[in-house]
């Protein structure tokens, strides 16, 4: 298996797009409407703030956690040994921001789910009838005006020379939601977990955005689409005094939405919370 980038405006690009999603849970796109700038703004922004003791102004809030989790608030990935090594800021247009960061970190947020929804629409085009006649409604509409979408800014601080042996920046795992549309980060060490078992790293080129198949996604699909197991690992040699920095945006359908005879978003988010031990 291998993921290779493709051009957003590329003929086929929503076929190839969603063909890579069905085959590896992972699609890489290139020349796509998110400018490199605001994403590049954002990174060096961010990483102030993460720099500055003013990010313990923010410190999250239950139990809506919009706000900063530090390195010993940060999560465990269900099944992990260790926590991750990292801390992040959870963000709502709703939620806590600090000011200087609030315009354009919202602007991001609106144009990353408008490109969602352009991906939404693709998927639902092309997922085979036998699959499609499941969606409850459109999925681009299921995420419409949702108060549930997150965007995650995450710093994964330079390693310590005590670092517990096996902790790692993110531990396997998978997402919640529908998709997730994720930047390149400033360094590598994303990988995704292939169908036979081997991780392969998911190119890391400045300028790509890697989107991945959530487990909403999966239940709303009856399985059609797998949500893939991904980590981050660890940098080696000079990366190991460098901060990562990187910015999923959590696609979450509003909390009405069925996405199953089973499962609201509502009823699926609150198992999946509980599960891991947040809620
Ligand atoms: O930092 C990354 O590249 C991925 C982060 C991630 O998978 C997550 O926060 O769910
Ligand atoms: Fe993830």
């Amino acid at each position: 298996m291998e993921l290779t980038a493709i051009d957003y405006n590329g003929p086929e690009a929503a076929e190839r797009f969603v063909e890579s999603l069905k085959q590896t849970g992972f699609g890489v796109l290139k020349n796509h409407p998110l400018s490199k700038n605001l994403v590049q703004d954002l990174y060096l922004q961010w990483q102030q703030f993460f720099d500055s003791t003013h990010k313990y102004d923010f410190e999250f809030t239950q139990p809506k956690q919009d706000g900063f989790f530090s390195t010993n608030k940060a999560e465990t990935a269900k099944g992990a040994q260790y926590q991750d090594l990292k801390e992040y800021f959870h963000y709502y247009p709703w939620g806590q921001c600090p000011e200087d960061l609030t315009q354009i970190t919202l602007d991001y947020y609106q144009k990353a789910n408008r490109l969602a929804q352009t991906l939404l629409t693709w998927v639902e085009a092309e997922s085979p009838n036998i699959v499609s006649k499941h969606y409850t409604q459109p999925l681009s509409s299921m995420i419409e005006n949702s108060e549930n979408t997150l965007l995650r800014i995450l710093h994964y601080p330079p390693l310590k020379k005590d670092q517990t042996i096996g902790a790692i920046r993110a531990a396997a795992h998978e997402d919640i939601n529908l998709l997730t549309v994720l930047p390149a980060a400033n360094e590598p060490g994303l990988q995704v977990k292939t169908l036979t078992g081997e991780w392969l790293d998911v190119p890391s080129d400045f300028g790509y955005i890697i989107i991945n198949t959530g487990d909403m996604l999966q239940e709303a699909s009856n399985g059609y689409f797998p949500s893939t197991t991904h980590r981050v690992i660890n940098p080696t040699g000079a990366g190991q005094t460098q901060s990562r920095i990187s910015m999923p945006l959590f696609l979450h359908a509003r909390p009405d939405v069925k996405l199953s005879d089973r499962y609201t978003a509502q009823s699926y988010l609150i198992e999946r919370l509980t599960e891991l031990g947040v809620l």
